[in-house]
């Protein structure tokens, strides 16, 4: 599969923000292109990307112009969009309402593609004692714990002065037991089983209807996207990094406002 933008994303007035570089300055280089819908799946990450970064993990939204833009995208593209979420699938379905999409959801440990009927799959395994451990730590330093299929988030955004201890935990839970993975996110350290990522994700979506076949578009933000800009990367496509910070991606926008621009830029121009 080749990727041939139809027309540069700067011919369509993306108010220059449209990318940067990976020591924080934003420039007009990596700015993505303007792809065809008809030949492209796309892959979108959920907070941070679709939905801006907020205080508490429930106060999250999707703005009425973004939840637009992705359902004409998902017209565009015979449903080839898929949200490939750090959140729990139920927690995703809850945030997009009355949007339903497939879903990756936990970092990829749950998995609902685009069948009538395919319900999800999901793994399980945090352990009791590391569950434990992590609940009490965070009940002691006013600290929210997340539980989610396959993987628990403590956030310490509410007392950023804990992020070390944080971590600390979290780290430790990964050194005594193999199966387990730290993902070091914003503002958050989540322990999580390691046989999945986002990366992973993508390329079992990959196989099948409506996404095989497509020049696949993984679009994120934080850390754990970086395993879905590999991998769509590795399919013939492209990641697409929102902010700042380094990124193995091959493109970059500044925002989730330069995300909305850059979508309705290419729907635009498939008319
Ligand atoms: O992969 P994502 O869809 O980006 O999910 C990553 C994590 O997102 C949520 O936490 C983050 O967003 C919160 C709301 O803006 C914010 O308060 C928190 O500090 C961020 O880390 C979610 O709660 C996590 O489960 C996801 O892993």
């Amino acid at each position: 599969m080749s990727l041939r933008p139809k027309k540069p994303a700067a011919r369509h007035g993306l108010r220059g923000n449209c990318a940067g570089t990976t020591d924080g300055k934003m420039s007009t280089t990596n700015c993505p292109p303007i792809v065809r819908c008809n030949d492209h799946a796309f892959y979108l990450d959920l907070d941070g990307t679709l939905a801006e970064i907020v205080a508490r993990p429930e106060q999250a939204m999707i703005s009425a112009g973004m939840r637009g833009l992705i359902t004409q995208l998902a017209a565009q593209t015979s449903g080839a969009v898929a949200i490939v979420s750090g959140r729990a699938l139920a927690d995703v379905d809850r945030v997009l309402h009355p949007l339903h999409l497939p879903v990756a959801g936990s970092h990829g440990q749950e998995l609902r593609g685009a069948g009538p009927t395919d319900q999800g799959s999901a793994r399980d395994g945090i352990d009791d004692d590391a569950l434990h451990r992590i609940t009490t730590f965070a009940a002691r330093l006013g600290l929210l714990a997340e539980r989610k299929p396959g993987s628990v988030a403590l956030h310490y955004r509410s007392a950023p002065q804990h992020v070390a201890a944080s971590r600390a935990l979290i780290d430790s839970l990964v050194a005594r037991d193999d199966r387990y993975r730290a993902i070091h996110g914003k503002m958050v350290s989540e322990l999580a089983l390691r046989a999945c990522d986002k990366g992973t994700a993508i390329a079992a979506l990959s196989k099948v209807a409506p996404f095989a076949g497509r020049v696949p578009v993984m679009i994120g933000d934080d850390v754990t996207d970086e395993d879905g800009f590999r991998m769509a990367q590795a399919l013939g496509g492209l990641g697409i990094k929102i902010g700042t910070g380094p990124t193995d991606a091959s493109h970059r926008l500044a925002s989730v406002a330069a995300l909305s621009d850059w979508l309705a830029a290419l729907l635009c121009a498939q008319k």
